[in-house]
């Protein structure tokens, strides 16, 4: 795992190495994509408390002038993550992109507004049910729902045995997801019920596209966070250059395993942020 150093750290692999010596080389063409809750913002029990790390929002605004496109990815609603994480009216990231769920929502720090489509009526059919669903099946106490407009998170890093909360609760939760049309995005002590056909791959490759970028580094630390790492995968074959970075915790092997670079978490991705911005403003 990195430390808390000023240096730009080496990727582990050549394609990291590759990815990142194109980031530097040509940052005019270069996007950058992270996720907020465990890359950004360190993990808290609830929700509604997450903050960037102090000095993220800082970091990212300093990066973002000096390359082509700037974006958050993440589970939240698009509307939650701006709010949270004090994206708006922010000086450099005047054209930062938030996309939320999944990639379902957008927010364009150009006009300030998100765009969103309807929820399809599964949710509110599983809205209905969920509550007496958990008593139903005897979910651990501390178990909590988080309503997310287009989806319902169910929480178990308050229970007892957090872990044991969540292994009870994914089966019967995925059977209920499909009963109503939804999938389970499983995540760290949480199991979101939302609509299928869109996930953090199809809104990185997305994005890219519409920048037109030749290189691409993405930052995640969860589950969700795969399906960008396997996006990435799929540009690095079609000639677009990649970094995947892990934001690094005991919670999560998965992403580590596959990333090119592993940080001490939202405080490591700082000292990444910071360090690629000290050497494009020297290059
Ligand atoms: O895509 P992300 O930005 O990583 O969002 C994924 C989920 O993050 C949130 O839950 C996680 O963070 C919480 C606050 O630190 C923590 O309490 C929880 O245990 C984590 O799973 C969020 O609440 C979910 O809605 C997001 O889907």
């Amino acid at each position: 795992m990195g430390s808390h150093t000023d240096s730009l750290p080496t990727p582990a692999t050549p394609a990291g190495r590759d990815g990142l010596d194109a980031i530097l080389t040509r940052p005019d063409r270069a996007a950058l994509v992270f996720d907020f809750d465990g890359t950004l913002a360190p993990i808290v029990p609830d929700p509604d408390q997450a903050r960037p790390h102090p000095d993220a929002v800082p970091a990212l605004a300093a990066l973002a002038p000096k390359v082509a496109a700037l974006a958050v990815l993440t589970g939240r609603p698009a509307g939650v993550a701006v709010r949270q994480g004090g994206f708006a009216g922010v000086p450099g990231l005047d054209h930062l992109v938030v996309l939320g769920h999944y990639g379902a929502e957008r927010w364009d720090a150009r006009t300030a507004t998100v765009t969103a489509p309807a929820p399809p009526p599964g949710v509110a059919a599983v809205r209905a049910e969920l509550p007496g669903f958990l008593d139903r099946i005897g979910a651990w106490r501390g178990t909590w729902i988080e309503e997310k407009g287009r989806a319902l998170a169910v929480h178990t890093r308050r229970a007892e045995d957090p872990q044991a909360a969540f292994d009870a609760l994914r089966g019967p939760l995925t059977d209920l997801a499909a009963r109503h049309g939804l999938i389970v995005e499983p995540g760290r002590l949480v199991l979101e019920l939302r609509p299928p056909g869109m996930d953090k791959g199809v809104a990185l490759l997305e994005y890219v596209r519409e920048t037109g970028a030749e290189a691409v580094l993405y930052a995640g630390d969860d589950l969700g966070d795969l399906a960008a790492f396997a996006a990435v995968d799929k540009l690095r074959s079609d000639g677009v250059e990649g970094l995947l970075v892990c934001s690094g915790s005991d919670e999560v092997r998965e992403l580590a395993d596959r990333a090119d670079l592993v940080v001490d978490g939202p405080a490591g991705i700082v000292d990444l942020v910071r360090a690629l911005t000290r050497r494009l403003n020297r290059e």
